[in-house]
């Protein structure tokens, strides 16, 4: 049995988070976890058929020409194969999943109403079905971060809930009355998936300048991980990918982005690390309710605007690295000799963070992806670094 690498704690002013056990090497995969609830991104409608029937309903695999693709006799849902269908009825494609969508979908037909509410339905909708299906996942769900008292002023996540209990209740029948289905309890689901909800992007491309998201999962153990702007680890997701070394193409991977001494905090980016100040702390403090102090946080609270426009990561923009000291090599590796990777002095206002951009960020056009080291054990791959969007290899000559 692998030993564990990381440890959940309780931080002052963090809640529970995620620390180092022992050193940890660059490209160490220290978690592999499975989501207890999966459900698709996309709207009811769509003309878009490119969109809604490229995936499959259960495990979001892209469907191809050549797969044994199956489709629920009911709602006409697509599976990849027979056996996911299969494992899909028992799990996420009850029948009472299948019909309550079928009745949402009905609602929603030509009214145009905005896809973050066609998403909420979809998540209460897997919400209590996987109450349904197994009540300790949904205590899990239950016990991760977000509750409505931290975010109770918020008046449109009030009336979202409103909205989504008042369709389920009335729409998704019979609800299983022991589940004690009530406005209180949608409230109180949708906050966690605010919170703890990850992305799963679909496949790149160079030509779209947004990053569309497949499916949202919920990844019990990955919600642990607290947010740093200057993230040590990063999440890889192989949905479509190379599935020979995991259980199921659903798993995310989480890896080291370089090492760091025992007892340190390991913490993912919330989003693609290239975003400005003032658009970061606006989505952790709208969207995950708090003020963000990270050590880069507090090196670009002093920059102007000029010096935010100077280190602006749009990576289609050469100026932007020449005015952020995005050259300056030797001082990058002194830091990362000295430091473990972790660089960052009180009182430096300049731009000692241009190591992780040159280093550990995709370049290619559109991507935003975290590059991390392929892990340790393939000693043939020393010095090659993945993307965790993009897919694409780089040597750390190249970077
Ligand atoms: C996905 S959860 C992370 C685990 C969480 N700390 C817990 O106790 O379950 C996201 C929440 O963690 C907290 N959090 C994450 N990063 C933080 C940070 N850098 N500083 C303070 N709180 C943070 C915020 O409350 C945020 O909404």
């Amino acid at each position: 049995m692998e030993t564990p690498t990381i440890q959940m704690t309780e931080i002052h002013g963090r809640g529970r988070a995620m620390v180092a056990l022992r050193p940890l090497t660059g490209g160490e995969i220290i978690l592999r976890d499975s989501p207890i609830i999966l459900y698709s991104a996309f709207p009811f409608h769509s003309d878009d058929h490119q969109h809604n029937n490229n995936y499959c309903s259960n495990c979001f695999i892209t469907i191809t020409q050549q797969s044994q693709i199956t489709s629920c006799s009911t709602c006409r849902s697509k599976f990849c194969t027979l056996n996911c269908q299969s494992i899909a009825s028992a799990t996420s494609h009850t029948p009472w999943a299948c019909q309550s969508l079928i009745r949402i979908g009905e609602y929603f037909a030509g009214k145009n109403l905005p896809l973050d509410l066609q998403i909420q339905a979809r998540f209460i909708v897997s919400a209590y079905n996987l109450a349904i299906v197994s009540q300790s996942k949904f205590q899990t769900l239950l016990s991760l971060q977000g509750s409505v008292h931290s975010h109770s002023s918020d008046s449109d996540a009030d009336s979202s809930a409103s909205f989504i209990h008042s369709l389920v209740s009335t729409v998704c029948l019979p609800l299983p009355v022991e589940l004690g289905v009530s406005i209180e309890l949608t409230r109180v689901l949708l906050a966690k998936d605010k919170l703890n909800a990850f992305g799963l992007m679909e496949p790149y491309s160079e030509e779209r300048e947004d990053r569309s998201v497949r499916a949202y999962g919920i990844y019990p153990i990955a919600s642990f991980f607290n947010h740093d702007c200057l993230p040590n680890a990063c999440r890889f997701d192989y949905l479509d990918g190379d599935k020979s070394s995991l259980v199921s193409n659903t798993e995310i991977v989480i890896r080291m982005i370089h090492d760091v001494p025992q007892g340190r905090e390991i913490c993912l980016s919330y989003f693609p690390v290239n975003l400005k100040y003032h658009e970061r702390q606006k989505r952790l403090r709208d969207d995950y309710g708090f003020i963000c102090e990270c050590d880069r946080c507090k090196v670009e609270a002093n920059w102007s605007e000029s010096d935010e426009d100077g280190a602006d990561m749009d990576n289609d923009n050469e100026e932007g690295n020449e005015e952020g000291n995005m050259d300056e090599d030797e001082d990058v590796d002194e830091q990362m000799d000295g430091e473990d990777g972790d660089m960052l002095k009180d009182g430096e206002d300049d731009f000692p963070h241009a190591y992780f951009f040159l280093n550990y960020m995709c370049d290619r056009k559109n991507c935003w992806g975290t590059l991390a080291p392929l892990p340790p054990s393939a000693p043939a791959t020393t010095g090659v670094m993945e993307c965790n969007v993009c897919g694409s290899y780089k040597h750390l000559d190249q970077v």
